[in-house]
């Protein structure tokens, strides 16, 4: 069985955790080694956000390296609060981002997330997205991954934080974008 490695540069302990488990599964597992870099994110939509946050972090690797910029976008506000979702569950919470949508008839969201891979510094990082479609719900399970207990993807009738962890990375929008790049990094012989 072929093993690989990659550097993964994050400071969110539990995406590391899910990507570990993700791209550990299956016949070609791919290794993560982690580094937990500060780094500054720019203003933007979310590739923009997505590869600034891959560039700085291949310049200060020196190395190749990927990154992941997570969004929560509500159909009733046109995608927002998109890439700035940390700074609106930071401020205001579960119950906030349910407040958010009170008085429109929509409360469908997706959860979108956006692996950047760069070859090293000065190589233009390449992207991948996936996306999970679902609704906000007052917050149900355990509150100990982000906007998990709020976020209920369709046809499960469970809150992220409500699932196995199993179940969760099966359909997310992290294991529906870690595919994308699996597939790129094994066809391409990068690993
Ligand atoms: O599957 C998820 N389920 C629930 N919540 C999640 C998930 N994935 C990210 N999140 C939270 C973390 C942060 O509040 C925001 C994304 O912000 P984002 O900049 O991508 O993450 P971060 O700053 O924590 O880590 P990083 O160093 O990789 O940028 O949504
Ligand atoms: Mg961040």
């Amino acid at each position: 069985m072929s093993q690989s490695r990659l550097i993964f540069v994050t400071g969110n302990t539990k995406k590391l955790e899910e990507v570990k488990a993700i791209l550990s599964d299956g016949p070609n597992p791919i290794e993560i080694d982690s580094q937990a870099l500060d780094i500054d994110e720019i203003q933007g939509n979310t590739q923009e956000v997505a590869r600034a946050k891959c560039r700085r972090a291949a310049e200060i690797l020196n190395g190749p390296c990927i990154t992941e910029d997570t969004a929560l976008c509500y159909e009733a506000l046109n995608g927002l609060p998109g890439p700035f979702i940390k700074y609106f569950l930071a401020d205001i919470g579960h119950e906030g981002l349910n407040n958010l949508l009170v008085g429109f008839p929509t409360k469908n969201a997706w959860a979108l997330c956006t692996f950047a891979y760069s070859a090293g510094p000065g190589s233009e990082p390449m992207l991948f997205e996936g996306r999970t479609d679902g609704k906000i719900v007052p917050a149900r399970g355990p509150p100990v991954f982000g906007w998990d207990a709020v976020f209920e993807p369709n046809g499960t009738g469970l809150t992220y934080a409500e699932m196995p962890s199993e179940q969760k990375n099966k359909l997310s929008h992290r294991y529906r974008a870690l595919e994308k790049l699996r597939r790129y990094l094994q066809s391409g012989d990068m690993l």
